[in-house]
């Protein structure tokens, strides 16, 4: 009797990267196939039953002329986001590792715009990350009309506090502390993230100025939890803490999974994030 072979399920090529230990899943839908549901994101993102990652980037065609190619973010709840920085210095190094450009200076496009993207070498890269946006409504942060340095809020019985809020394609809310080691991180996160403030929840930033040139900075990412680092939030808490005059216009930040540095020249400039690439492993996902 003839044994039949299971179906062949049609897989799913991936890249496993990280930048500065935020780590991803990257697809290749240049093609045109669909964007991964929901189910499958968090499937993939999974450490123990999937590849595991803070995020999935999918590399598509680009959006504008001139560009090499877009990209999109999903958090491993299968939320979608409009910004990642760790993960746009990565698609930026798996296009010029695929030879989808041979050059030192191009663009790429995110939910939010285009971006000039620079090859720095030894896997390093640079990336304009657009004009940090203070303006509550635009972050959004509800229930200001005018933009603060500093909002205070209540957010149980035993917690209030004071945070800084940004918009750097992605909402968020950065607070600054005397230490961040000593910080529960995940309490107060949680606790700005389900505030009505937010009707987008945040990146929750917890930032320890050091020097006016050096910070330490842990991030609560929304849709995530806490990540070894986060390049959106390392721009919001620059752009932040400059602009209340704590910290120079060009920081190294440090946070657990390593250094990013940032530089935000004036307020109506763009700010540049630099930092690290690395290509983990190739996999087929065959579920
Ligand atoms: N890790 C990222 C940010 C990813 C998206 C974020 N969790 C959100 O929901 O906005 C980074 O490096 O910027």
């Amino acid at each position: 009797m003839a044994v039949r072979s299971p179906a062949r399920v049609p897989a799913l090529r991936f890249s496993k990267m990280h930048g500065a230990g935020n780590d991803f899943v990257v697809l290749d839908l240049r093609a045109g196939t669909a964007p991964p549901s929901p189910d499958l994101c968090r499937a993939l993102a999974d450490r123990h039953t999937g590849v595991g990652c803070d995020q999935i980037l999918t590399v598509e065609a680009p959006a504008s002329a001139g560009s090499v190619a877009a990209y999109r973010i999903w958090n491993a709840d299968g939320s979608p986001s409009q910004q990642c920085g760790n993960g746009a210095r990565c698609v930026a190094a798996w296009l010029v590792r695929d030879g989808a450009t041979d050059s030192t200076a191009f663009e790429l496009d995110s939910p939010t715009g285009t971006h000039a993207v620079e090859v720095l070498g030894d896997g390093r890269y640079r990336v304009a990350m657009g004009v940090p946006e203070f303006t509550p409504s635009k972050i959004p942060l509800a229930g200001f009309a005018a933009e603060r340095d500093e909002y205070d809020l209540p957010l149980d019985e035993d917690l209030r506090l004071r945070f800084g809020a940004v918009s750097t394609g992605n909402p968020h809310a950065v607070v600054e502390v005397a230490d961040v080691d000593g910080i529960p991180v995940s309490r107060y996160g949680s606790a700005l993230q389900q505030s009505p403030a937010f009707p987008e929840s945040a990146n929750v930033g917890f930032a320890q100025v050091v020097t006016r040139e050096r910070i330490r900075l842990r991030v609560f990412e929304r849709g995530v939890g806490e990540t070894l680092a986060c390049g959106s939030g390392a721009c919001a808490a620059v752009a932040v803490l400059a602009r209340r005059g704590r910290v120079d216009r060009d920081v190294t930040v440090s946070l657990p999974g390593g250094d990013l540095r940032i530089a935000w020249p004036g307020d109506d400039a763009q700010i540049l994030m630099a930092g690290p690439t690395a290509f983990v492993f190739e996999g087929e996902w065959l579920q």
